[in-house]
């Protein structure tokens, strides 16, 4: 693999995102994380995944330069659609999934990291959906997993004002389980996974799949006019105003077209 790296120790695979500057996950990324699944879903080794990130960031969210690449809006909804797969794997995978964020979870990352199903985060970390900032929307079922941990209120707040939270307010709002400085994060992370491996995996597995009854169906007809909606969005004058402001590193001006 070329942007993951994972050992195994006590039953615990630890997973590094590791594409520098901010492991923005580009497409490759993404895939690799399904590839990953594959290879820990049926290794009777490992109970317990650890997601983190290397370097400054758990996650900037999706590459907004690979963005330029892709033209139409079909492409973008297929975009989504496909990412989204891949995350509710990670949520409906039969093993505990534990992102460990430091930095920042933003868009995509974030995305990621809600799919896991336990999130410890470093007080001083940045989670949040800036996708409005870039003249688009969540794609990765951000627009529904958000409201689910923090409330609609502060969902709303947290997509149109593009601003990030901290990681003590995330455990506040309930978007992390815990926030402990950054220096402990790691070192509490290994312990929380730890603490999971000694249980069984038959009934973690069993766990994990009830918890899936609380998703409804609305839910589930939310991510797929998510995905249309992000394609829809992609291809307007805004989304490419969004992202070349981002590229040059200047505000955006929008013009509602
Ligand atoms: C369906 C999903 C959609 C999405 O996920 S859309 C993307 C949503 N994410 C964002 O909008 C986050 C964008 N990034 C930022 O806001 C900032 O960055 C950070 C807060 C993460 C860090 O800020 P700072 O510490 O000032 O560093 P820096 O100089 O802005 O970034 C370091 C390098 O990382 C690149 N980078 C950051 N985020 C992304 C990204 N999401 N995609 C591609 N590149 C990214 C930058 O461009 C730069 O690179 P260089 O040093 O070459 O200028």
């Amino acid at each position: 693999m070329e942007f993951l790296s994972w050992n195994v120790e006590n039953h615990v695979a630890t997973v590094t995102l590791n594409r520098p500057p901010a492991n923005a996950l580009a497409r490759g990324v993404i895939l690799e994380v399904n590839s990953l699944l594959d290879e820990v879903e049926h290794d009777e080794n490992v109970r317990v995944i650890l997601l983190k990130g290397e370097g400054r960031f758990f996650s900037a969210g999706a590459d907004i330069k690979e963005f330029t690449t892709v033209t139409s809006g079909e492409e973008f909804s297929k975009l989504a659609s496909s990412g989204q797969t891949i995350f509710e794997r990670v949520e409906t995978f039969p093993k505990p999934v534990i992102a460990a964020i430091h930095g920042a979870a933003l868009g995509g990352g974030l995305e990621l990291a809600m799919s896991c199903h336990i999130r410890l985060v470093a007080e001083n970390a940045k989670l949040g959906l800036p996708e409005l900032q870039l003249g688009l929307i969540p794609g990765f079922a951000g627009t529904q997993r958000l409201p689910r941990y923090v409330g609609f209120a502060k969902a709303a707040e947290m997509l149109l004002t593009s601003e990030p939270i901290s990681g003590k307010d995330a455990a506040a709002f309930g978007l992390a389980n815990h926030a402990y400085p950054e220096e402990e994060l790691f070192e509490k992370a290994g312990e929380l996974a730890n603490k999971i491996a000694t249980k069984s995996p038959v009934a973690v597995k069993a766990a994990l799949e009830m918890l899936q009854f609380v998703k409804t169906s609305s839910y589930h007809e939310g991510v797929k006019a998510e995905a249309n909606a992000f394609g829809t969005v992609f291809v307007s004058e805004d989304a490419k105003e969004g992202i070349s402001a981002f590229i040059e590193k200047r505000q955006p001006v929008f013009k509602g077209k």
